[in-house]
């Protein structure tokens, strides 16, 4: 099957050809960029020199020639290509936010109007798989509320506030230079941003009340001094006190079955480069502390794009996802 990488040039683009490499049924047959084309992939991802001999490209999206599209592109330019990509038949899954929300949560939540609009099921993968299936189009995730909903979601409907504390990689906000990403601002220090009013908060909630859940749920980012990763301790009070085996079975009932997600002490190093997402438990009566890490690249975005794909197109699940983590 051939694939289209749109916006080839960033961190989860890079990420998708890296990861696509060792895929059985997929390969990478065009890289996108506007402001690279004709440069070789591997002037920005010097890493797969050896590996992939693409150049980048600039097409139309009519012109776009593939049977299946990743968008690794900023929320508000996926919608230019999305509803040309559904109209010619090309499946798709798009890596930025434009199709996770409602279209009014949506134009709310990002202060523009949605000019492409359609419904597409939400692709954190072990909680939609069945709507993934057969889908012509998938909205992946946000990095921030896959580890956060992964961790909360065996216990979320025995709650009465849910609070998400999550500490984020670099990578997280792209490669077009901004204060985040400026070395000064970020090495050797540590502090939170848009405390109260992310804009992940509104997916989290959609997702804590998709799972049956009336929680209030709340969130605050924090910046890492690191590349990847992100670990999210979520705070969950429960309306009812649970005990720890009680809440352990209820993990174990959820993930038993999933391979992407492994209960055992979630650090950054043990994810990093890879598609799992390691969740563990502890519960004091009436407050579970459920901790997750994923690397925001892999399974924060490019790796559940790929699990995405492998859902929609009936392949093994695992294909191209088989990366053990870097660690340490
Ligand atoms: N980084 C992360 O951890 C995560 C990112 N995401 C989402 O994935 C998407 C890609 O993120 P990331 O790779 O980090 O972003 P980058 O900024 O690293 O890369 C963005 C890419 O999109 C292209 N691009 C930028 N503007 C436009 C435009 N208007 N039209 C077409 N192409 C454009 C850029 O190339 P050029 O300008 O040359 O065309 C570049 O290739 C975003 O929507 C992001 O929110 C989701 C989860 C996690
Ligand atoms: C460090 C950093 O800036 N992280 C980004 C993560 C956003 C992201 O990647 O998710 P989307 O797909 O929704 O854009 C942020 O906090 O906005």
């Amino acid at each position: 099957m051939d694939i289209a990488i749109i916006g080839a040039s960033g961190y989860t683009g890079g990420d998708l050809v890296r990861l696509l490499l060792s895929h059985s049924k997929a390969k990478v047959t065009a890289v996108t960029s506007r402001k690279e084309e004709g440069k070789p992939l591997t002037s920005l991802h010097p890493g797969l020199k050896g590996l992939c001999s693409l150049s980048f490209t600039n097409p139309d999206v009519n012109d776009i020639d593939a049977d299946f599209v990743f968008l690794a592109v900023p929320h508000t330019a996926a919608m230019n290509y999305a509803g040309i990509l559904k109209e010619r038949g090309i499946k798709c899954v798009d890596l930025s936010a434009d199709y996770r929300l409602l279209k009014d949560v949506y134009e709310k939540t990002y202060g523009v109007s949605h000019t492409a609009y359609f419904k597409a099921p939400y692709g954190l993968c072990e909680l939609h798989r069945d709507e993934i299936k057969g889908a012509d189009f998938i909205a992946n995730p946000g990095c921030f509320p896959t580890g956060a909903t992964l961790a909360a979601a065996p216990v979320a409907k025995f709650a009465h506030t849910i609070i998400y504390d999550s500490k984020t990689g670099v990578s997280g906000a792209g490669t077009s230079p901004s204060s985040t990403n400026q070395y000064t601002n970020v090495a050797d220090t540590f502090s939170a941003y848009k405390w109260t009013n992310h804009r992940h908060l509104v997916e989290m909630k959609q997702e804590a009340a998709g799972l049956g859940s009336k929680a209030n749920c709340y969130f605050t980012p924090h910046l890492l001094p690191v590349n990847r990763g992100i670990l999210t301790t979520a705070h969950i009070l429960l309306d009812e006190p649970m005990s720890q085996e009680e809440v352990e079975k209820l993990y174990n009932d959820m993930y038993r079955d999933e391979f992407f997600v492994r209960i055992q002490n979630p650090t950054l190093a043990g994810v990093r480069g890879s598609n799992f997402c390691d969740v563990n438990v502890q519960c004091d009566g009436k407050r579970v502390v459920a901790v997750s890490a994923i690397d925001n690249l892999v399974k924060g975005a490019s790796g559940q794009a790929i699990q995405n794909m492998n859902i929609m197109c009936g392949f093994d699940e695992k294909d191209g996802l088989l990366t053990a983590p870097l660690c340490p």
